[in-house]
């Protein structure tokens, strides 16, 4: 069959995006693997499909998947691009779009510059709401790899993150730390794994090893992850840009049980279509 989509990116966290209201298809894990596939496919770090809602609430589903073919709760910059996605492709004429996710429902409002503002849902401490495994909920726990221990912060944006805070993210070990913590034991469904260099209480800078798809440009959950891991700490002010290697979010949390906002692009690339 032959499938239409959209290239779409976040601050270069890329995106192929699937209407699945108007069209009809189902992906595999393997499927997705090999369109995800940088040389032999049309290269992205997640796939992200537009389903009619199963809330009568809601006005659509939002699935994601790695490019690892897994499929997962939440994506941050790719909330973004669903909004963008669904308004201009008019499945919808609402400014402000309710989604249903598997990380549980968000708000999406499309800005008058061209950006659009996410209303994530509030952060989970809890450890076994991320999971992560603890005797007990605190602000960072000590995390043992390979002999040597990190602190950590450990936080759930509908997907798992534990962030590092690091002196400066350019020497950061990013991909050979990044990638033992994705799967360490003490995270049962594995982890993104943000570094966080605080530059100041409303700055920071942030490169963030993706579960399933390695480190990216960008980030979208593990940027309010990091917000919130920094504020918990008592590190960071309610309002905080964020710059990652792709460009800028801004992020808003005023504190434990309010929702985290995030402010930022999003970007068509190109229409496209594939037979599967
Ligand atoms: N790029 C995303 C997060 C995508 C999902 C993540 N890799 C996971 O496995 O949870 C974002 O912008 O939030």
């Amino acid at each position: 069959m032959l499938l239409k989509f959209t290239k779409m990116h976040g601050l270069g966290n890329d995106f192929m995006v699937v209407d699945l209201v108007s069209q009809r298809a189902k992906l595999f894990p393997d499927q997705v693997r090999a369109l995800a596939d940088r040389n032999f496919g049309i290269g992205f770090d997640q796939l992200l499909v537009v389903e009619a809602p199963n809330n009568p609430e809601m006005d659509f589903c939002y699935r994601i998947f790695n490019a690892d073919g897994s499929e997962v709760e939440q994506c941050g910059n790719g909330a973004r691009c669903f909004a963008r996605f669904v308004y201009d492709k008019h499945l919808t004429n609402k400014q402000i779009i309710k989604v249903e996710t598997a990380g549980g429902n968000i708000e999406l409002r499309l800005t008058e510059d061209g950006g659009v503002t996410v209303d994530m849902g509030a952060p989970k401490l809890v450890p076994e709401q991320i999971p992560f495994q603890a005797p007990e909920q605190a602000d960072s726990y000590s995390l043992e790899v390979d002999g040597q221990t990190y602190q950590i912060g450990a936080v759930s944006m509908g997907n798992p993150h534990a962030v590092l805070v690091v002196d400066d993210v350019d020497q950061a070990p990013v991909e050979q730390l990044g990638a033992k913590i994705e799967v360490h034991p003490r995270f049962p469904n594995r982890v993104n794994v943000g570094f966080m260099q605080i530059i100041s209480r409303s700055e920071v800078r942030l490169r963030v090893f993706e579960r399933g798809a390695g480190e990216t440009l960008a980030c979208g959950t593990g940027a309010c992850a990091a917000v919130v891991a920094g504020r918990v700490q008592g590190l960071l002010d309610e309002n905080v840009q964020v710059h990652l290697p792709g460009g800028t979010l801004k992020i808003h949390w005023q504190g434990k049980g309010q929702p985290v906002m995030m402010t930022g692009p999003a970007t068509r690339v190109f229409e496209g279509q594939i037979y599967l």
